[in-house]
């Protein structure tokens, strides 16, 4: 099946610095694909460079398709009908994202009027079915107010209705729960779920959270030091992680019914990409390295249907998976 999305070889640099160093990533239409890993990985740029969001200074170079088009290199006027239209998007800290003198009427009214051909009372008829659409009580009163007159929750479902404006095939939501107290984050991830599934959305979900990872979506792809480091449907990756980072992370989470932690228990930090180690960028921190790790970056190698690698380990791995004994 041709991907709704597919991200090949994407880097970027600041300044001479490489924060992406080939990023792989597809999605299907309808699929929800987590992507984690520490602060700085790189999980955010993957996605503003793929929709021509990061600064004029960044140098960028890869390929991004959309449907199978080449956006990297595209017009702006191509990224602004993608942009909010075929891609939407929600970030960490909505309140910033909204405009904090107009009402949410104006504000959605101008999303729609961008991305959909609808005339006159259409348009209004339709701002409100979407903040109905996405629990906020009384949508019809409540268009008329402005972003201060609604909780940190009811500005991320506006986010999110905002984001749905233009009937996206993928909504990109960059850690959309993270500024919110923990019942209000499961019911923003409720509703996620819940309107993706209605719609046949394809979803990115960036976090720290792989315990919100694992709930929401059908695959997760772990990124370490600007590169995914394992990519696998989520049942398995969480059964069988096979990168040493993937089992570092999830060996780190807490029990099913315990708190939330964030990810911090695997030893040492993400190295400065300024002074990226020789080959594999996890080798100083893995409790399995070996004189091999510190030769060759590994790239994304496939061990299974749907499941891949970046590590030295990935041949017998995928040994292991066929049942084939090592040699
Ligand atoms: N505009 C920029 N100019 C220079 N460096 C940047 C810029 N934006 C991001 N970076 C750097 O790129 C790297 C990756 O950042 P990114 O925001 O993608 O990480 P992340 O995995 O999303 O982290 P977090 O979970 O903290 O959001 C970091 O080293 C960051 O400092």
């Amino acid at each position: 099946m041709k991907p709704l999305v597919s991200i090949e070889d994407l880097r970027v640099a600041f300044n001479g610095v490489p924060v992406l160093r080939g990023v792989d990533i597809a999605l299907q239409k309808g699929e929800a694909v987590g992507l984690v890993g520490e602060s700085g990985s790189g999980k955010s740029v993957t996605w503003l460079a793929a929709l021509g969001l990061l600064p004029r200074h960044a140098h960028v170079s890869g390929s991004v398709r959309l449907d199978g088009r080449q956006l990297l290199g595209a017009p702006d006027s191509e990224f602004d009908q993608v942009r909010g239209g075929r891609v939407g998007m929600i970030f960490q800290d909505p309140a910033s994202a909204l405009n904090p003198v107009l009402t949410i009427r104006k504000q959605l009214c101008e999303a729609l009027a961008l991305h959909r051909d609808l005339q006159g009372n259409a348009v209004k008829a339709e701002a409100r079915r979407l903040l109905d659409l996405v629990g906020i009580p009384d949508a019809g009163r409540r268009l008329e107010a402005y972003p201060h007159e609604f909780s940190g929750g009811q500005v991320q479902r506006i986010m999110i209705a905002m984001a749905l404006a233009g009937n996206p095939d993928l909504l990109i939501a960059d850690e959309p729960t993270t500024a919110l107290d923990a019942t209000i984050q499961a019911q923003i991830l409720e509703l996620l779920s819940t309107v993706r599934r209605e719609l046949g959305m394809a979803m990115v979900l960036i976090s720290h959270d792989l315990g919100v990872v694992a709930e929401n979506c059908d695959r997760v792809a772990v990124m370490y030091a600007g590169r995914i480091v394992e990519q696998a449907p989520s049942n398995q990756l969480f059964a069988d992680p096979v990168h040493p980072y993937a089992q570092g992370l999830i060996g780190a989470l807490p029990p099913l019914d315990g708190p939330r932690r964030r990810l911090t228990a695997i030893p040492g930090t993400v190295p400065d990409p300024a002074h990226m180690p020789g080959g594999c960028a996890f080798a100083p921190r893995c409790a399995l390295v070996t004189d091999a790790c510190g030769l060759v970056a590994p790239t994304l190698a496939p061990i299974a249907d749907d499941r891949s690698v970046a590590c030295v380990r990935a041949e017998a791995s995928r040994r292991a998976l066929l049942g084939i004994a090592a040699e």
